[in-house]
């Protein structure tokens, strides 16, 4: 059987809702639509107000009633204020509801899902009750530095985090001990599979489904697979919740398949997608030009940190060595390195041992790095028909929006200030462009010979 064949139809599938939030948080939850700043919040428990989002307003971590344990740890983290998206979900979230949220880049979505299933999590010996599933294994190695962040004063809970291009055994080993097996797991779905395949790994215990840029997860046929097997492997009771900062009209309501009554978040209005702290440029150039265009621009900018998007592993090896010739304290992540040197990098860059990262598209998503405040597209994204195939033009157009989007949102997180610059060689890369600006309602400007006027810092 060919690998398409073998393939599950979604809209043939029947995933079985869960209905363990409506037992919970959602029981007696009124639907309707609220406004938020720039949220859009439907679903259960939206709409205990008309017009106007009627939630807890809350300006402290303090009025979601969160353990002391996780309240201590947030203050350890420098948390000060919860983000828009954490005021309009933790309230819901620790109560069991189910979510589906769409929120800028960079605004705290991990902090959501990580502290309301710290807050409601019972841990059992050998039992895994949260299973988070990304779709890069750095992002998943992220995530689980977060789960230790917050859980620095819960110390019976135990996370692990499982992706492929390690040894299974060593994931096997951690999951035969009862002592061991970790009560949060985070991982990528591929390897998660196989070990629920193998049944190394029982999901009967778990209590909360998490998926983050769940929308890359779901519309990535293989991914979306995976993900449906384990889903499959989990009890019908549970909640779900899912993020990203794009979710396409046409992939909610497959989101929705895996939820019951979910409080749903989105930012409608595109425009408002684009982070408020980010200028944006692009510049035209030959492609023979980009190195050269490449170095004046580090030279010109006083930049923190700067990452640096290329379209292939190739040209990330070689733009790395180039830049690493002309003295830039250059490293390249790419998956053509292998799994332990990939983590090792990204955790030397992560601690400013690099201040520029050349990547492909592994870093393209959720990768949190605060110091980042360049983000360059030395290529351009773009989605090809190859990737797609069957996607019209204009469908491959909007995904490579997206790709900008989540792309760009590496720099300036969290309201802080950043610029993005994209070279733009071809005829392609114009249409992408056009279609960028289009799409988020927003002219992007040259930019200006020697960098003028061009600043990177908060000053
Ligand atoms: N309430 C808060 N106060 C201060 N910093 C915060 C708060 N919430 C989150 N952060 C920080 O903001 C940064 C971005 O958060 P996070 O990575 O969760 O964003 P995200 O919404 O998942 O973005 P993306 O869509 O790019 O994945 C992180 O460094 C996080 O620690």
């Amino acid at each position: 059987m060919s690998a398409e064949e073998d393939l599950i139809d979604y809209s043939d599938e029947e995933i079985q809702p869960t209905d363990g939030a409506a037992a919970t948080g959602a029981a007696g939850a009124t639907n309707g639509e609220a406004k938020k700043g720039d949220l859009t919040v439907t679903g259960a428990g939206a709409d205990k107000g008309k017009g106007s989002y009627v939630g807890i307003h809350s300006t402290s971590f303090r009025d979601f009633l969160l353990k002391p344990e996780l309240l201590k740890a947030i203050t350890d983290c420098g948390f000060e204020h919860p983000s828009e998206v954490q005021q309009v979900c933790i309230p819901q979230a620790i109560l069991g509801t189910d979510v589906l949220c769409q929120a800028k880049s960079g605004l705290g979505k991990t902090a959501v899902f990580v502290l309301s299933t710290l807050q409601q999590i019972e841990p059992v010996a050998g039992e895994c009750s949260v299973l988070v599933m990304c779709h890069t294994r750095e992002l998943a190695f992220q995530i689980r530095n977060e789960y230790q962040r917050f859980s620095k004063y819960m110390p019976e809970v135990k996370t692990s985090v499982f992706y492929g291009g390690t040894d299974i055994k060593e994931n096997e080993k951690l999951l035969a001990n009862k002592e061991t097996h970790p009560h949060v797991i985070v991982a990528t779905p591929g390897r998660l599979n196989a070990l629920v395949r193998e049944k190394k790994l029982r999901l009967g215990s778990v209590q909360r489904f998490v998926l983050d840029e769940c929308d890359k997860m779901l519309d990535q046929i293989d991914m979306r697979r995976d993900v449906q097997e384990i889903f499959r492997a989990t009890p019908t009771q549970k909640q779900v919740m899912m993020f990203s900062a794009t979710l396409s009209q046409a992939t909610r309501p497959v989101c929705k398949k895996f939820m019951q009554n979910p409080l749903e978040i989105y930012v409608d209005d595109e425009t408002k997608l684009t982070l408020h702290g980010l200028q944006q440029f692009y510049t035209k150039l030959s492609e023979s030009e980009k190195n050269r265009r490449l170095n004046d621009i580090l030279d010109q900018l006083n930049y923190n940190q700067v990452i640096v998007f290329v379209k292939s592993t190739v040209r990330a090896t070689e733009l790395d060595r180039l830049l690493r010739e002309c003295h830039f304290p250059s490293v390249a992540v790419h998956s053509g390195v292998s799994q332990e040197e990939r983590i090792k990098r990204y955790t030397d860059f992560k601690n400013f041992i690099h201040r520029v990262c050349v990547s492909t598209d592994v870093f393209g998503r959720g990768i949190d790095i605060e110091r980042i405040n360049v983000a360059i597209n030395y290529d351009m994204p773009d989605a090809t028909s190859q990737q797609n195939p069957g996607a019209s033009d204009k469908d491959t157009l909007a995904q490579a929006a997206d790709t900008y989007l989540h792309r760009v949102g590496r720099a300036g997180r969290f309201g802080t200030k950043g610029v993005a610059i994209s070279f733009i060689s071809t005829e392609r890369d114009e249409q992408v462009m056009k279609a960028i600006e289009a799409r988020f309602e927003r002219k992007i400007d040259e930019y200006p010979e020697g960098g003028k006027g061009v600043s990177v810092k908060g000053d």
